[in-house]
């Protein structure tokens, strides 16, 4: 027998959502299949929630849940500012993806997120591929970010690389008052998909590339392809360079690092560069490095599924989204000066306007 009185110990989640503005927490369990996952909706207001599935590890309940209401936030910004018609979601499946991750847990994840309606659409993220995707597909339409096989519009890292020059270009024209970067000294920390894409667009510009990994494969095959500098993956931040373009993990601005560095530009691919976003956001300004927004010049990943989620996916509709990244991110760059706010909050606050605006349009006849 068991109490019928549940122990919840967790009664600061409504709070939570109020905190961070959440429309909706969705909490899928099925014992037989051993999936425990969290689906949030952070705002609705331009469209279905969007955002990828992330497989964790999760200590406690209580980080997943927070994970999941961070990362959803965070998709609402990156959807708007990308001038995208979809508002912000994401899941976690909390358990370790290399132990439980198979055919039934992923189509049972996928009857969940079919539960929601569209209301929230599903894609890859950490520990997730195209053939999980194909099991949620298995079961819902609401996913996208599916194989090129499938009718899906494949790998978006080339989209993304593309992105995150544009941005890069936009800044250099802020910083030098031309947005060539030929003779420019990049040093791209990553030799991943966007990385290696990217090195490939600066390589043709006439860049100098300086290339960091900590895969000595990686490097050797981008050494193989491009005329690139191979440098030690510890000890990059204070090297002489012009750009720094994080393209591996998160949090490498922070407070060790961003006194080290020398360059006049930071702009890449990778997901929450900065480790606190108010305080570093600030130390780079009050170091006169430009910083272009994370979520604004990686946006070409999520405006290649976006396509596909449209049902009209269309390879040079998106490269035409994308590269609006430049004209946005002036922007940005203008209204932070403007407004003697950092780049991070300009772009937030862009972000926020265009929800509110297009929210007031939704609302006439
Ligand atoms: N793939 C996309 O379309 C996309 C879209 C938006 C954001 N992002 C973000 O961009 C980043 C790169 O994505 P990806 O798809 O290229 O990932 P990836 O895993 O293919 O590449 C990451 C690379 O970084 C390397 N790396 C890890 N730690 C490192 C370190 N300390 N120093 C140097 N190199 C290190 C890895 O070995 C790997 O080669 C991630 O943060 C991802 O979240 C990717």
């Amino acid at each position: 027998m068991i109490d019928t009185l549940p122990k919840v110990k967790n009664s600061e989640i409504f709070s939570a959502m109020a905190d961070l503005e959440h429309e909706q927490l969705v909490f899928c369990h099925d014992e037989a299949i051993g999936l425990k996952a969290i689906i949030a909706v952070h705002n609705t207001v331009l469209g279905p929630a969007m955002g990828g599935t992330r497989m964790w590890n999760y200590q406690s309940e209580e980080e997943a849940v927070k994970d999941v209401l961070r990362l959803s936030r965070g998709m609402t910004f990156k959807n708007a500012i990308a001038g995208l018609n979809i508002g912000g979601g994401k899941a976690v499946i909390i358990g370790d993806a290399k132990k439980i991750k198979n055919e039934a847990l992923m189509r049972r994840f996928g009857k969940f997120v079919h539960s929601l309606n569209g209301k929230y659409w599903t894609a890859e993220d950490v520990n997730m591929n195209a053939r999980d995707m194909e099991y949620v597909n298995m079961e819902t339409p609401y996913v996208t970010g599916i194989p090129e096989s499938m009718g899906g519009s494949g790998d978006p890292s080339p989209v993304t690389a593309y992105g995150v020059y544009i941005g890069m270009k936009a800044s250099a024209k802020k910083a030098w008052g031309s947005d060539s970067l030929e003779g420019k000294k990049v040093v791209v920390q990553g030799a991943g998909h966007v990385g290696t894409y990217l090195i490939e667009q600066l390589v043709k510009e006439g860049a100098k590339v300086f290339v960091s990994d900590i895969f000595e494969d990686k490097l050797a095959a981008v050494k193989e392809k491009f005329d690139v500098t191979i440098v030690d993956a510890d000890n990059l931040y204070a090297m002489d360079m012009d750009i720094y373009a994080p393209c591996a993990l998160g949090a490498t601005l922070n407070d060790q690092t961003i006194p080290q560095l020398k360059c006049a530009i930071v702009a890449g691919a990778a997901n929450n560069q900065l480790d606190e976003e108010i305080t570093h956001a600030k130390m780079l300004k009050e170091r006169g490095i430009i910083y272009a927004p994370d979520f604004l010049i990686n946006s070409g990943g999520i405006t290649n599924v976006y396509y596909e989620q449209q049902g009209n996916y269309n390879r040079q509709r998106v490269y035409e989204q994308t590269e609006r990244i430049y004209e946005v991110c002036q922007e940005v760059l203008q209204y932070a000066d403007d407004h003697h706010t950092t780049t991070h909050e300009a772009a937030l606050q862009l972000a926020l306007n265009r929800i509110n605006d297009v929210g007031k349009v939704k609302l006439a006849y």
